[in-house]
């Protein structure tokens, strides 16, 4: 059982809503489409309409059949049925079509919303749900809110013919139309019941759906490491136990929905029985005309089908519910990023401040505690540290993608949180380790920092970085395809073009998490020659891994535990002989080109 609900809980971002919540959502989705759904509801009522008056008719007519003009009655009977039928027909094509165009175009609405909700959370939401489950909420789950609308629709026309029938009955007669009814509230009752085990069910369901999306997407993203490190086998264990679970959750929500069904036929049956039995005697004793008799029979199917179908229909409904639910989810989830003001952003300096910042991803550790410097517009700084010092972190607070919980950050002197972010964004220029690349060709990629620039501009800034050689040794220069993710071009090269694109930007603040891979040493060098073009005149931070960058950097601050241990350039924090000449010797020295493996390390005087 355990194993069952493993895995299945719902998500930080998750909340419940009430079914009466959930409606008014839905039906504000619906608002823009009034006209097709007035003509909808229209068409539902002729429907019901015409399904009523079919039984009706063809009692009467056995009444009349005993008279002495049945042969007419007989052809009348006739020819309404065709008339009817193809009526009939004619209004349920037209529902159809209008309840798929409808709830098509609201479901078009609704992922777009989803989508553009997915875009717009800060990258704290990224780190902490999984990419396949968010992928599974704008795809199948706006997928399962459009069941639940056409249900409703369908539902909508079988309650109308319910509520028309059960007129009829009653002015037919009063007291087979109670004994008809009297069994009503045990349906209503037992649907209700499975109502909410079938909502548990269901969700249970979905979510087990997402797991298996998201290990699916996580295994065929990191098939690298995976088959690097021979991981085949136990990938597969993992999947073989989510997707067992997975068949598990469905076939206990299977159980309950083929289980409900023949309970509710049961009792409608004991209705039938009801009817056959006292009708019989009503009409033997006169009471009741056989053409009666034979319209409560007959309506007792009409009765019954909407009541079981609700009941079967509740899977997917339920489905459909706890789908708007998720997707409504995501819609509202908190930001966490919150900027107070919308202030447009201008020219920029560069110059960065950081005052007293405490800032922590969770409740779990404080990465930076008390948190202050300043950064000269156009000042280029080296952070180095040991791994999980927080370097990145000052990035993630400069780029504004995580919010911090103290102190304060200024750019140009302006508080970050009163900055309109799309405009922010714009001045800032962001190179991560591993760049990534869209499908597409090199100059696309380029061109994604602004997306008007000429071809001609694209070549000038592709030019510009190292000369512009690499270009050529690209198999169509410029047009070459880099494949997903930019797998066909090799790390350097992925490298050269994440340079060009920033340069294409022109951004006031370059943060640059360097890349650690090695990369051959013509590639190193334009890669140096296009990191000196971008780095010049601009504020960068450069969480650097490369001698040279250190080297080359106006101030060295050396991190510790979210803390400045050391600040100064290259020979004065040498000289000192602290915590940076320690890092110095493990990690940066073997990249000079004086060193000499096998001849000891500089000692140094802590
Ligand atoms: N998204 C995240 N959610 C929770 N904790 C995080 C997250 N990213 C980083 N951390 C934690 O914050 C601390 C600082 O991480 P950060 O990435 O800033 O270090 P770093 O100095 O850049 O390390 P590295 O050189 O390895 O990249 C680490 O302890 C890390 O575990």
């Amino acid at each position: 059982m355990g194993f069952i609900m493993a895995g299945l809980d719902a998500e930080a971002y998750d909340r419940s809503y009430t079914d009466g919540q959930l409606i008014k959502r839905i039906i504000h989705y619906f608002r823009p489409k009034l006209p097709l759904m007035i003509s909808i509801i229209v068409l539902v009522v002729l429907n019901s309409c015409l399904d009523t008056a079919f039984p009706l008719l063809i009692s009467n007519s056995i009444d009349t059949l005993v008279s002495t003009r049945a042969m007419e009655s007989a052809i009348g009977l006739v020819i309404f049925i065709l008339f009817s039928g193809a009526l009939s027909w004619t209004c349920n094509l037209f529902r159809q079509r209008f309840t798929a165009r409808s709830v098509g175009d609201v479901v078009l609405q609704l992922r777009t919303d989803a989508f553009s909700a997915v875009m717009s959370r800060d990258m704290s939401f990224f780190d902490e749900f999984s990419s396949g489950k968010i992928v599974s909420r704008v795809t199948s789950d706006t997928e399962n809110f459009a069941t639940v609308v056409t249900l409703t629709l369908n539902l909508l026309s079988q309650v109308l013919l319910y509520v028309l029938i059960v007129v009829v009955l009653f002015f037919r007669n009063a007291q087979l139309a109670l004994m008809t009814l009297s069994i009503m509230p045990l349906i209503i009752l037992v649907a209700l019941g499975f109502r909410t085990l079938a909502r548990k069910f269901t969700r249970n369901a979905q979510r087990s759906l997402a797991r298996v999306n998201a290990n699916v997407q996580e295994i065929v993203s990191g098939i690298t490491i995976a088959k690097n490190f021979r991981q085949e086998q136990n990938m597969y264990d993992e999947f073989k136990e989510i997707n067992a679970q997975s068949y598990y959750v469905n076939l206990r929500s299977g159980f309950l929905y083929n289980g409900i069904f023949p309970v509710l036929v049961f009792i409608a049956n004991i209705g039938t029985i009801l009817i056959v039995y006292f009708g019989g005697r009503n009409v033997a004793s006169g009471t009741i005309s056989a053409g009666d008799w034979f319209l409560f029979i007959q309506s007792l199917g009409l009765l019954w089908q909407p009541l079981t179908s609700i009941a079967s229909f509740w899977s997917q409904f339920q489905l459909g519910l706890a789908a708007s639910e998720r997707v409504f989810a995501l819609l509202d989830a908190e930001p966490r990023v919150h900027q107070v003001d919308q202030q447009p952003v201008k020219e920029l300096s560069g110059k960065i401040t950081f005052k007293n910042v405490f800032f922590s991803y969770d409740d779990r550790q404080t990465v930076l505690k008390d948190f202050s410097l300043t950064i000269k517009g156009g000042e280029t700084i080296a952070f180095v540290g040991h791994t999980g010092a927080g370097k990145s972190s000052i990035g993630k607070l400069i780029s504004r993608f995580y919010e911090f919980q103290g102190g304060q950050i200024l750019i140009d002197d302006q508080d970050i949180r009163t900055f309109d972010l799309q405009d922010y964004h714009s001045r800032l220029g962001i190179v991560p380790q591993a760049p990534f690349l869209f499908s597409g060709t090199v100059a696309d990629n380029i061109r994604y920092a602004r997306p008007t620039a000429s071809d001609e501009e694209v070549r000038a800034v592709a030019q510009r970085i190292g000369g512009g050689d690499w270009i050529e040794a690209l198999p169509e220069g410029l047009d070459t395809m880099v494949g997903e993710t930019g797998r066909a071009l090799s790390m350097g090269q992925r490298q050269l073009v994440a340079l060009a694109r920033v340069l294409l930007q022109e951004p006031a603040i370059i943060i640059m998490d360097e890349a650690t891979a090695s990369v051959d040493p013509l590639t190193e060098a334009q890669i140096q020659e296009g990191l000196d073009i971008i780095l010049a005149r601009r504020t960068a931070i450069v969480i650097a891994h490369r001698l040279s960058t250190i080297k080359h950097a106006d101030r060295i601050i050396v991190l510790n535990d979210g803390r400045i241990a050391e600040e100064g350039s290259h020979e004065e924090l040498m000289e000192r002989g602290g915590h940076y000449s320690e890092l110095y010797n493990t990690y940066f020295r073997h990249q000079s080109p004086d060193y000499r493996p096998g001849e000891g390390f500089i000692p140094t005087r802590v």
